[in-house]
């Protein structure tokens, strides 16, 4: 069955980017498809102009880092153990960390704030704190494209709004393209540089205020049930 075909969008260097849509529409299909979790169903991914499936393992791995929602196999590993995994496709096969490697791994634990749990084993850790772990993981990776599914998941309102400026600022200045799926259409809309709206229909794709002006968020949802308010760019509900 076809849920939505027709998807086309570009994303530039520098770029905070989210995919939005209703539960089920292929937010994280297509994100997996991306990061190459899963293979093409049809059409074609290119980055630099060249085709994704002609990246190599380790290209890869310097190129595209993603961070998913499921949970992580190594929970065994301590966090700092966890992190350091993300210069891997930097260091010799000893994996032995250079002293640039552990000086990117100590600016990510800054910028997460994870000091205070790096010798937890990451069993230990809440949902939100393991959610940090692993986006500080692909800080460390360093690759120009980041994937995250669902990044603020299991954080509270002052982690997610935290999380997604910290994102913004890491596209824009390190200019890297960073992209998400997410259930946050408000703080999404607030914070992206572009965003793409499955609907199965249009799918469509723009800065957020063109989207507000074209209208594409007013039938994202059953409009008896729920509005959108172009004025504040956000969702109300019908009573
Ligand atoms: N492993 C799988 N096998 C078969 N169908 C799947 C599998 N994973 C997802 N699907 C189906 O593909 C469709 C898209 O799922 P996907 O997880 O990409 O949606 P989503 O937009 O991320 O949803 P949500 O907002 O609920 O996370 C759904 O209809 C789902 O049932």
């Amino acid at each position: 069955m076809v849920i939505a075909s027709a998807i086309s969008f570009q994303l530039k260097k520098g770029e905070l980017a989210a995919i939005v849509g209703i539960n089920g529409i292929g937010k994280s299909t297509l994100l997996k498809t991306l990061g190459r979790f899963q293979p093409i169903i049809s059409g074609s991914i290119k980055i630099e102009g060249k085709e994704l499936s002609t990246y190599d393992y380790l290209q890869m791995a310097s190129k595209i880092s993603v961070v998913l929602t499921e949970s992580i196999a190594s929970k065994n590993l301590s966090v700092y153990e966890l992190l350091a995994l993300g210069r891997q496709p930097y260091t010799n096969w000893l994996g032995k960390l250079a002293d640039t490697d552990v000086s990117i791994i100590n600016k990510s634990i800054a910028l997460l704030e994870l000091e205070p749990f790096l010798d937890k084993k990451c069993f230990q850790l809440s949902d939100g704190q393991l959610q940090r772990v692993l986006i500080a993981r692909a800080l460390i990776q360093d690759t120009d494209i980041i994937l995250l599914d669902e990044p603020t998941t299991h954080l509270d309102l002052y982690h997610k709004v935290q999380i997604l400026k910290l994102l913004k600022s890491i596209a824009h200045e390190t200019n890297k393209t960073i992209l998400f799926t997410s259930h946050e259409i408000e703080l999404a809309i607030q914070l992206c540089d572009k965003m793409l709206i499955l609907d199965g229909r249009e799918n469509a794709f723009n800065e957020p205020c063109k989207l507000i002006e074209n209208k594409n968020f007013d039938t994202l949802f059953p409009t008896d049930t729920i509005s959108f308010d172009s004025n504040t760019g956000s969702f109300r509900i019908k009573k």
